[in-house]
């Protein structure tokens, strides 16, 4: 049997979430009740338009919550402060997916580049940096290639090397309790996308977090089981026109 001893890290009862006024006015998620513990990895999916990322952005504190119930590490959302709002967003890591390559680049000038935006980085050897990054996403010997020369799916991972290397490094330093991820496989071929997948549960998991990852990709599906070895539990939360319909907790690792 599965024992939860500690506090949820986000908890939403009977979440409801609303977009325009008025006539216009239209409901996005109905009734939404989740808990979220440490280390889940919360994969969700449904069809366009179901309500996924409105969810996604409310439970990373992007958006204020508007009635119901959502807390985040333990502060309610509903009719938060700006201040309170801000203070929960320093805890969560976010990436999000297309991040435009320059062509007149190198796939290590590319990821070098974003390191230079981060003064936590100045006086490191960044080119090893780069390249390491570049490594973890298996390209180590595409650093010196164009964008140009780089198939599709090869170019989505210079691209996530290089904001995750932006995104995360932040995260590294600040230690996230929450990644949120919304489409990181977006155009990505299946190996790429598991590159992808996998390398955010092992930096999710050294730093042992939450991962909420929205995806359409159903094969990403497959990825999470796979990935089983990786990582404690897995839920797959499925929505369909705002509500949520079913959360599959992984029974395997339920035990124990
Ligand atoms: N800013 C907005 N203003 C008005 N309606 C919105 C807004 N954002 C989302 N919606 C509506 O809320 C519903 C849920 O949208 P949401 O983007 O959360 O779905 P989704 O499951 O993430 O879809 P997709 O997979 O296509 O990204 C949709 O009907 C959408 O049209």
């Amino acid at each position: 049997m599965h024992i939860v001893t500690t506090e949820p890290v986000i908890s939403a009862q009977n979440l409801n979430h609303y977009f325009g006024e008025g006539t216009l006015r239209k409901q996005a998620l109905f009734d939404i009740n989740l808990d979220i513990y440490s280390g889940d990895i919360i994969i969700m999916t449904g069809p366009s338009g179901s309500g996924k990322t409105t969810l996604l952005t409310l439970m990373g504190g992007l958006r204020s919550a508007q009635e119901g119930s959502l807390k985040i590490l333990g502060q309610e959302m509903c009719s938060a402060s700006k201040k309170q709002l801000r203070d929960v967003r320093r805890q969560i890591g976010y990436i999000f997916q297309a991040h435009n390559l320059m062509t007149f680049l190198t796939a290590r000038e590319n990821v070098r580049m974003s390191l230079e935006l981060h003064d936590e980085f100045l006086n490191q050897d960044m080119d090893g940096k780069a390249i390491s990054m570049l490594e973890s996403v298996g390209l180590g010997n595409r650093a010196d290639y164009y964008p140009d020369s780089l198939s599709g799916g090869q170019k989505q991972r210079v691209a996530f090397a290089k904001r995750s290397r932006r995104e995360l490094a932040r995260a590294l330093i600040s230690q996230p309790r929450i990644v949120l991820a919304d489409e990181p496989t977006a155009a990505l071929d299946k190996k790429s996308g598991r590159d992808v997948v996998e390398l955010m549960q092992k930096l999710a998991k050294e730093q042992g977090c939450t991962i909420l990852l929205v995806t359409h990709d159903n094969r990403i599906l497959d990825i999470a089981v796979d990935a089983k070895r990786l990582v404690a539990r897995h839920r797959i939360i499925y929505m369909e026109d705002g509500h949520l319909i079913s959360d599959g907790v992984d029974a395997a690792a339920k035990v124990g």
